[in-house]
């Protein structure tokens, strides 16, 4: 590694970034790509200090509460970030040794001005350094770093055992899932094409449409993926068009499509046959939808900016199969989605809930008598899952066909979840 230091300082600018209000996954992918000259075990080293210290803040927040007089509340963003980061090293990078982060954290807060406050970052952290197996927490919420809200209702919601699992799945590491892009390639061609550009792959079981990948650098960087080769999906969510199962000739509108996943993988199920309008709110999502579609050379699927609160007459009674994959609180993905949790309130998704009972209410009625309606979040909360499709049931003129419940930790994937239902012939 050629300079840690700098390495150090911008997992500093990181995370004042993201406590600021910027989304974690934007931010590092910014940051990875404007510091493409970093070498792979540097952006590794980034990657991972950076999304460490966020998805453990509330257990590093209780460590320096314990040693330190002045609570992190009352530091200034600098120096409690810089403190966050360096203890996450002391507890869970072993490759790091204790004296180099205490030295590279006081030699880190004279470089942004706090020269000041070098004696107390060096304090603080070597009585940390010494203490720092002593000290353990019975609290879930402190020990998985997941606010109490959240225990509390996966514990009501799930029993005490499940919801230790759903939280402890945040922090295992998990290889990236690909769906093939069969219009395009093969399992076979795909691997040897991946092993080419030095990326590890593996089969996914029972998945004939899935690999998994893991030992490259970034994504963009491999031309199999500038080419639409693949798409990166996770099992879970290639359970979605599944269950959607299209034939060929079908008329699929996905009412919240971006970035396009889902709308794509339905399109390839069609074998370039029917049509798949992949919608979204604004213009910029439209665009990432484009992209995708661009990328994937498949010609059976348009983008299109259109509110699905918004009821479109020309729409009614005319598809097959209609998507709704709707907006929600992203519970069951926190393994991916690592300060996601710190963002999402109670009161939020209730707000979701009522916006998810809004949309449905809107869409049923593009699909035609004995069509299909997929209704599909990546939640584990049930007013948004099974208690969304019961109230739907018992006020419009579907059946039930299938229900797919995907929990993160105790099912293999990532939390999923997913209704197939079908419009009764007659209303
Ligand atoms: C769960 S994501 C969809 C993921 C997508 N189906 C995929 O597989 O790539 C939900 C999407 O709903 C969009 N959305 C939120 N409110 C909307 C609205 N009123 N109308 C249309 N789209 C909306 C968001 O912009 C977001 O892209």
């Amino acid at each position: 590694m050629t300079d840690q230091v700098n390495t150090r300082g911008l997992a500093l600018e990181f995370l004042l970034e993201v406590e600021k209000g910027a989304l974690s996954h934007v931010a590092l992918r910014g940051m990875l790509e404007r510091y493409q000259y970093l070498d792979k075990q540097e952006r590794a080293f980034l990657t991972r200090l950076c999304e460490g210290t966020l998805e453990r803040r509330l257990e590093l927040d209780a460590i320096i509460n314990h040693f330190s007089k002045v609570p992190v509340k009352k530091q200034k963003p600098v120096i409690r970030n810089l403190l966050r980061m360096s203890v996450y090293q002391l507890k869970y990078m072993d490759q790091v040794p204790d004296s180099a982060v205490c030295n590279e954290a006081v030699r880190l807060a004279q470089k942004k001005g706090f020269g000041t406050l070098k004696g107390f970052v060096n304090g603080v952290l070597r009585s940390i350094a010494r203490g720092i197996e002593e000290i353990s927490f019975d609290d879930l919420s402190i020990c998985y770093s997941t606010p109490q809200w959240i225990v509390d209702q996966w514990v009501e919601e799930y029993g005490k055992d499940k919801a230790v699992r759903m939280l402890a799945d945040q922090y295992v590491e998990k290889p990236v899932t690909i769906r093939i892009n069969e219009t395009k390639t093969t399992k076979q061609q795909l691997k040897a094409r991946l092993e080419s550009e030095g990326v590890t792959v593996q089969e996914v079981d029972g998945m004939d449409c899935a690999l998994a990948i893991s030992g490259f650098d970034y994504l963009r960087a491999l031309s199999s993926f500038r080419e639409g080769l693949f798409h990166v999906q996770d099992v879970s969510s290639m359970q979605v068009a599944l269950t959607a199962a299209p034939k060929e000739g079908d008329i699929c509108l996905d009412v919240c499509a971006a970035p396009g996943g889902k709308s794509l993988h339905l399109a390839e199920l069609l074998h370039g046959t029917g049509l798949v309008e992949a919608r979204d709110l604004t213009d910029y999502k439209v665009e990432l939808i484009q992209d995708n579609i661009d990328r994937s050379e498949l010609t059976n699927i348009r983008a299109v900016c259109h509110d699905a609160t918004v009821l479109d007459e020309s729409w009614i009674g005319k598809a097959d199969i209609v998507l709704a994959d709707l907006p929600c609180s992203g519970l069951g993905v926190l393994n991916k989605k690592n300060d996601l949790k710190y963002r999402m309130t109670p009161e939020q998704q209730q707000e979701l809930v009522e916006l998810q009972h809004r949309i449905l209410d809107i869409v049923w009625q593009y699909v035609k008598p004995g069509g299909k309606l997929i209704y599909s979040t990546c939640t584990v909360h049930k007013a948004e899952n099974v208690e969304t499709v019961d109230w739907f049931l018992k006020t419009h003129p579907f059946l039930l066909k299938k229900e797919i419940i995907m929990l993160p930790g105790v099912d293999k994937y990532d939390g999923f979840f997913i209704a197939g239902m079908e419009r009764k012939e007659h209303d």
